[in-house]
């Protein structure tokens, strides 16, 4: 078992009012070539959400469940929106703490999702005195309390759609689709992302009987037209899908965040609205109780070795 003093939750931050959009905008692209276009679109999003992203209540929300079922304090630190990691840090080492457990809100491999985690901890360590130490907590995209919980939500969703489509649906698993290079170089050995995601998708099939169709898609993508991106996007794959009715599984995300609320509850859901299709969309994982007694099972687990510094590894950058 990890010896730890503190419990530190990584999200990924959003912004809270329409002042705090672009800046948070601006620290998610920075450098990554992202087209000035496509952020005035995703602007958009979340203007029309009061300009507040549903993910910081829903960290809150999460540390408020963990908290009395673990015998740490718990912190939490954002990589592109307050509280930021490093004054989380500052005051992690204000209150004493050595040596803290970090759960990051992302459940896979791939630069995005891991190593660029791993890489906001460290500068936010370089930059604070007697910063803790910071153990990363393994990946938990197989473990049976993330599946148990993303099969219950998708048993929920099934009931939602019109009794007679209930056998028939077809599910939809979606993740954030990501560049094909940043996909070819996911995990130790290439190729962890989707190979990841195929198999929290086959559990969770698994978990629901088994004989149900299912699909992996991608959604939210970003980036400039010309660069290859993991395909098919889920708006096509509803166009050309031959099924009754569908359930959505957003697995690639563990709280109904952005991506969720818009890109599949508007969006695809607007599209299948005018196909005619039924469609139903499974919760995240969000506040689970099986999800969140899974944090406690992984502060548990033997110590979990570091990723090889050549795993998942960091694309080239822009001038930005
Ligand atoms: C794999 C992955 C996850 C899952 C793992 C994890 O959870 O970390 C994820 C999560 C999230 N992505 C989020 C938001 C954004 N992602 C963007 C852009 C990008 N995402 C990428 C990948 C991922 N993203 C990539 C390769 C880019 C291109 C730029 C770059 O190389 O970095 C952009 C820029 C604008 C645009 O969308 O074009 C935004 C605003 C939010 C917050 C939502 C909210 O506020 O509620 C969350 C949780
Ligand atoms: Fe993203």
């Amino acid at each position: 078992m990890g010896t730890y003093d503190a419990l530190l939750v990584v999200s990924f931050g959003g912004p809270e009012k329409p002042d705090d959009v672009m800046p948070f905008l601006e620290n998610v692209v920075r450098g990554r070539g992202i087209p000035r276009e496509r952020l005035l679109e995703v602007e958009a999003h979340y203007q029309r959400f009061g300009g507040a992203s549903p993910i910081n209540q829903q960290c809150r929300d999460l540390i408020a469940a963990v908290e009395p079922t673990v015998d740490l304090p718990v912190y939490w630190g954002n990589r592109n929106w307050h509280p930021y990691l490093e004054d989380t840090l500052r005051r992690m080492a204000a209150d004493g703490v050595r040596r803290a457990a970090a759960f990051v809100t992302a459940a896979y491999s791939s630069y995005s999702a891991c190593r660029q985690y791993i890489d906001d901890i460290s500068l936010a360590r370089a930059a604070v005195e007697n910063a803790p130490e910071i153990v990363k907590l393994r990946h938990y995209f197989d473990h049976p309390g993330f599946v148990a919980a993303m099969a219950d939500h998708t048993r929920e969703a099934l009931e939602e759609l019109p009794a007679e489509h209930r056998d028939s649906a077809r599910l939809v698993f979606t993740a954030h689709s990501i560049p094909v290079s940043m996909a070819q170089t996911a995990g130790p050995h290439g190729g962890a992302y989707e190979a990841q995601l195929r198999r929290t998708a086959s559990l969770i099939s698994a978990e629901l009987g088994g004989d149900r169709p299912w699909d992996l898609v991608w959604q939210s993508r970003s980036g400039a037209p010309h660069i290859p991106w993991l395909e098919p996007d889920v708006c096509d794959h509803l166009r050309e899908i031959d099924a009754p009715a569908v359930v959505l599984v957003p697995i690639g995300f563990v709280s109904d965040h952005m991506e969720v609320v818009y890109d599949l509850d508007v969006e695809a859901a607007e599209l299948a609205a005018e196909l005619g299709l039924p469609l139903a969309r499974a919760a995240t994982a969000g506040t689970h109780p099986r999800f969140v007694s899974m944090i406690g099972e992984l502060l548990a687990e033997p110590e979990p070795a570091a990723c090889a510094a050549t795993c998942c590894p960091a694309p080239p950058r822009r001038r930005g």
